[in-house]
């Protein structure tokens, strides 16, 4: 995410020696849990928020309203702020702690920022499997935001920079599917934690989530720290003698000297944020702020918060509900990984616009069902066995289209095209934006679904069409594409080549005009 070059077998253009050593093959699977540890709390919230003992317990109202007579609105069963608040507080904290985390990860190594991250996770779990009020509950939660802003901070960073370069695009993509696992495993938990008798199975459900933090926890304590963390703290010597260990060879001069100088180059930028309002960089910032409220606007985790409740909600019994969860979480790990082998063979744009496509399509169809069975007043009556199936397999369509565009993409674009100059604060603005994006969808999806009815799948599909349009218009490939060589795709563009400029030499700034015009002087 944060930081590097991720598009494998470009680099800069230079040939670094080094192999995906066992070493740093197992150290990245380690950190890569910290994908574990968000994904598992995306995927436990939904389950755990269907499961009749624990609303009975926390949320009476919700409960009753659920257990009431089939003739009332069924679209309006679970619609309460409190319950949306338990799923939604995380977001904001983890967006309010990838702030601070920044400066930790920068100021004290990524190391630390894992172990904060893992610490603070622990906690919110252990204080949520024991909650008996709902305030535990959300001071929980706010705990777990916390651990994941600072793990989605540190975690991608980290596995940039210690991979070799011609394997940085499949292990940037290799977070996101951490987090398609975690969702999965959370599914498959609530699945079996829900049956357990006595109603206690969600204390399982959310007090799982120690392990995948224990986990990030003591693999911070022995994990090494990368080499740029070292060089950008001041110690050399330690960083060259790590980076011949992590890459295997002791030929590590041309890596090492350019490291050295990455970091210097970017400790003299004074003002990232105010370098990111330069006409030049208004294609990345337009990116950097697009394309993470395009990639929460496809609706995904309405699905990924909510599926149980949503199957429920169209029918389906408690243990259906979970199972189809399940069902979705697995096809999201198998699409992502279809994406790690297509990224760089088929290019960003095919899987954007493919991806749209099959989402489109399936939204539009899944609204066309539930209109039909449910109409506007939420009554509908018996549900065939084979409608159901029907909108599950819709539901798994428009996953598989989301998983292998939008869920990847949408980490490993804005990564690729940011210059070292502003890739920090580019950065931050990419996964800020994600954060805010992703709590108004879950805040506001059970009141939507309420009042929007089949609607709320056209709200989504009306988005998905302008993101298609977008991408189809205004971005470039990038498959391929040295970082170095990333301004080329917008100065060969035919609408960003107008806020292409350049900085000459002798401190002039020229802007180039397409179409091979003189340059112009300003
Ligand atoms: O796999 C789906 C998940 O991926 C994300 O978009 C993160 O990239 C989450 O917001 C979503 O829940």
């Amino acid at each position: 995410m944060a930081g590097g070059n991720f598009v494998p077998g470009t680099g800069n253009g230079k040939e670094y020696p080094g192999n995906l050593s066992l070493y740093v093959t197992l150290t990245c699977i380690v950190a890569a849990m910290g994908g574990l540890i968000f994904g598992y709390d995306i995927g436990i919230s939904g389950g755990v928020t269907s499961m009749d003992s624990f609303l009975e317990e926390f949320f009476p109202s919700v409960y009753r309203k659920q257990k009431a007579d089939d003739s009332t609105n069924q679209y309006c069963k679970f619609d309460s702020q409190t319950l949306t608040m338990f799923t939604s507080s995380l977001y904001l904290a983890a967006l309010l702690s990838s702030l601070v985390a920044s400066t930790v990860t920068r100021k004290l190594g990524r190391k630390l920022s894992m172990l904060f991250g893992g610490l603070l996770f622990c906690a919110g779990a252990l204080i949520n499997g024991l909650a008996q009020a709902v305030w535990m509950l959300i001071v929980g939660r706010i705990l777990l935001g916390f651990g994941i802003g600072f793990a989605n901070q540190s975690v991608p960073l980290y596995l940039s920079e210690m991979a070799p370069y011609k394997y940085r695009g499949a292990l940037n993509i290799g977070f996101q599917l951490s987090i398609t696992i975690g969702i999965l495993v959370a599914n498959v938990l609530n699945y079996f934690f829900a049956k357990i008798p006595g109603g206690w199975g969600w204390r399982l459900s959310l007090g799982g989530a120690m392990v995948p933090a224990l986990i990030i926890t003591i693999g911070s304590l022995v994990l090494p720290e990368t080499p740029n963390s070292m060089i950008e703290r001041g110690r050399q010597d330690e960083a060259k003698a790590k980076l011949k260990r992590i890459r295997g060879v002791s030929n590590v001069d041309e890596e090492f000297n350019d490291l050295v100088a990455a970091s210097e180059a970017s400790r003299i930028v004074e003002h990232p944020w105010r370098n990111l309002l330069q006409r030049k960089y208004r294609p990345h910032l337009t990116m950097a702020i697009l394309i993470p409220i395009f990639q929460q606007l496809t609706g995904i985790n309405v699905i990924m918060f909510y599926a149980p409740v949503l199957f429920k909600t169209i029918g389906f019994g408690s243990e259906a509900s979970l199972m189809s969860a399940v069902i979705t979480g697995s096809v999201n790990v198998v699409a992502t990984s279809v994406s790690i082998y297509g990224v760089d063979k088929w290019g960003r744009r095919f899987l954007f616009l493919e991806g749209g496509s099959q989402m489109l399509l399936c939204q539009i169809l899944v609204a066309i069902c539930i209109a039909l069975k449910f109409g506007v007043d939420g009554n509908p009556g018996e549900l065939p066995k084979w409608y159901a199936i029907v909108v599950v397999l819709l539901i798994c369509i428009y996953v598989a289209g989301f998983a292998w565009s939008w869920g990847p993409l949408g980490w490993l674009v804005p990564s690729e095209i940011f210059p070292l100059e502003i890739r920090s604060a580019a950065q931050s603005i990419n996964v800020s934006v994600n954060m805010v994006f992703t709590f108004a969808v879950a805040q506001i999806f059970l009141a939507m679904l309420c009042h929007l009815k089949f609607g709320l799948f056209l709200f989504f599909a009306f988005f998905v069409i302008i993101m298609t349009i977008f991408i189809f218009f205004f971005l470039p490939e990038t498959k391929n594409i040295p970082i170095e060589e990333m301004v080329i795709v917008w100065k060969d563009h035919w609408f960003w080549s107008r806020f292409m400029t350049e900085v000459n030499f002798n401190g002039s700034i020229e802007i180039e005009k397409k179409g091979g015009d003189a340059y112009k002087k300003v």
